[in-house]
């Protein structure tokens, strides 16, 4: 199994700045993980940013996991690709793409997540949804904190070893502290790094909460 950076950034559609525009400004930040998350693109288009973006990662020594598409995250030699529930089958992505390579899942109810712990084939889950978020408005369940804990005290009861657990959506700096408390390995954000004015300065307090916590970001 892959070892997943415990924070993954994640690019999104918005109206003053391109995908590789969000990207350089992460990494300036210091995030060592880019999901490039393109929706309704033409073909040609996701390869051009997917290119420009996995070269500003490698400049950054950042991962790039591509959202979506194993075809593109294949084309460009990606270093991992996120596959939700209506993806393409992570059996068929870890054939293709490879054992060295990161593959996440997306796991919405306690059910899902035990399913994808069962079949042991991804590197991380993105569990889901936390809060209600701009960045993914139809989305209208969601796993409170409660509901999380529980998860992973059924998961710690498992006889293998527990999949990463991502918690994502709407996820505020308030939230990562009782997050890494119930027992989360990290958090999948975008919003809070997108619309932040000093990107630099929210990652380095995100990094704090982590080094608070107890756990080294660098390990
Ligand atoms: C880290 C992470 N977790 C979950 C998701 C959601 O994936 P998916 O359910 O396929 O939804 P879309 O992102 O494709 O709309 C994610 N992207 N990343
Ligand atoms: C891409 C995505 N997937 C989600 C899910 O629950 O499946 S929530 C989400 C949006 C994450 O962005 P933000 O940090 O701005 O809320
Ligand atoms: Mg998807």
């Amino acid at each position: 199994m892959m070892k997943s950076s415990r924070i993954h950034y994640i690019t999104q559609d918005m109206p003053n700045k391109t995908h590789q525009q969000l990207a350089l400004e992460a990494c300036q930040a210091g995030v060592n993980l880019v999901q490039l998350r393109l929706k309704e693109k033409e073909k040609g288009e996701m390869l051009k940013i997917a290119l420009e973006t996995q070269k500003i990662c490698k400049q950054f020594k950042a991962k790039l996991v591509i959202n979506d598409h194993l075809d593109l995250a294949l084309a460009i030699d990606a270093d991992g690709v996120h596959l939700g529930n209506d993806d393409l089958d992570h059996e068929i992505a870890r054939t293709e793409f490879g054992k060295n390579k990161i593959i996440g899942a997306t796991a919405y109810t306690e059910t899902e997540a035990l399913y994808h712990q069962q079949r042991g084939i991804a590197d991380y889950m993105g569990l889901g949804t936390f809060r209600k978020t701009r960045t993914k408005p139809e989305i209208r369940n969601f796993l409170s904190l409660q509901q999380i804990k529980s998860l992973i005290d059924q998961q710690k009861q498992l006889d293998h070893h527990p999949i990463p657990l991502l918690v994502i959506g709407g996820v505020k700096i308030s939230d990562i502290k009782p997050l890494l408390s119930a027992g989360v390995y990290g958090i999948a954000i975008a919003s809070l790094i997108n619309e932040s004015e000093d990107k630099k300065s929210i990652y380095r307090t995100i990094q704090n909460i982590f080094q608070e916590s107890g756990i080294d970001l660098n390990n």
